[in-house]
């Protein structure tokens, strides 16, 4: 399956999923900088069916790309990763801001819709035989999700894909990430 393909369906092939997940995301705007409308999840994590209709979804994804590892990216990609893994039977890696692991870790620099940071993992939490599913809540300009693909290669373990709660398609970021995943699956269940 080709990531084009992934890309976006959820919504029309599960509309009421699609309608459930959208009604609970609020809009902030200026937050955190003027000019950003910022996608609040927290609405989505205080409903319990919501919150489990995410991470089902989220899990069969998983089980369906034989991912062996579920990474989670900090912060709001913990909260929706690591349920999955428990919920398909995977581990789970957090990909971290710089300085907050205590192992010997692999950094990546990258730049995101409203500043710029670094990201870290401890690289002896994945093997080359492990398959990796990438789990964030939002894809704006790619910048996350694109050095976590780059951290997760260098890792030498394999991708089994990159997953999305939402992505803004009025930043470029899908055509970022499609080009970093190569033939790796990319999945937004929500597109707006
Ligand atoms: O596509 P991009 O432009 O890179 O933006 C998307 C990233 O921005 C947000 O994270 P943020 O760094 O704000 O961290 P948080 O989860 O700790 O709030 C969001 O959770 C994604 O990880
Ligand atoms: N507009 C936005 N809303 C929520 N999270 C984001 N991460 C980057 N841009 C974002």
């Amino acid at each position: 399956m080709s990531p084009q393909a992934e890309a976006g369906p959820a919504a029309s092939s599960r509309p009421a999923l699609a309608d459930l997940l959208l009604s609970r995301i609020r809009d902030v705007p200026d937050y955190p900088k003027p000019g950003i409308a910022f996608k609040d999840i927290t609405p989505l994590l205080a409903d319990p069916e919501a919150f489990t209709a995410l991470t089902d979804e989220l899990a069969a994804f998983s089980l369906a790309q034989g991912a062996t590892k579920v990474v989670g990216l900090e912060a709001r990609g913990f909260i929706l990763a690591a349920p999955v893994a428990v919920r398909a039977g995977m581990g789970f890696v957090p990909v971290r801001k710089a300085g907050k692991l205590p192992g010997a870790t692999l950094a990546q620099a990258y730049d995101l819709e409203y500043g710029s940071a670094e990201m870290e993992i401890h690289a002896e939490d994945l093997s080359p035989d492990d398959r990796v599913l990438i789990i964030d809540d939002v894809l704006a300009t790619g910048g996350t999700a694109e050095a976590a693909i780059q951290l997760i290669r260098r890792t030498g373990a394999q991708l089994a894909g990159l997953a999305v709660l939402m992505e803004l398609t009025f930043l470029p970021g899908r055509e970022r990430v499609t080009a970093a995943l190569g033939e790796a699956p990319y999945q937004a269940l929500l597109t707006v």
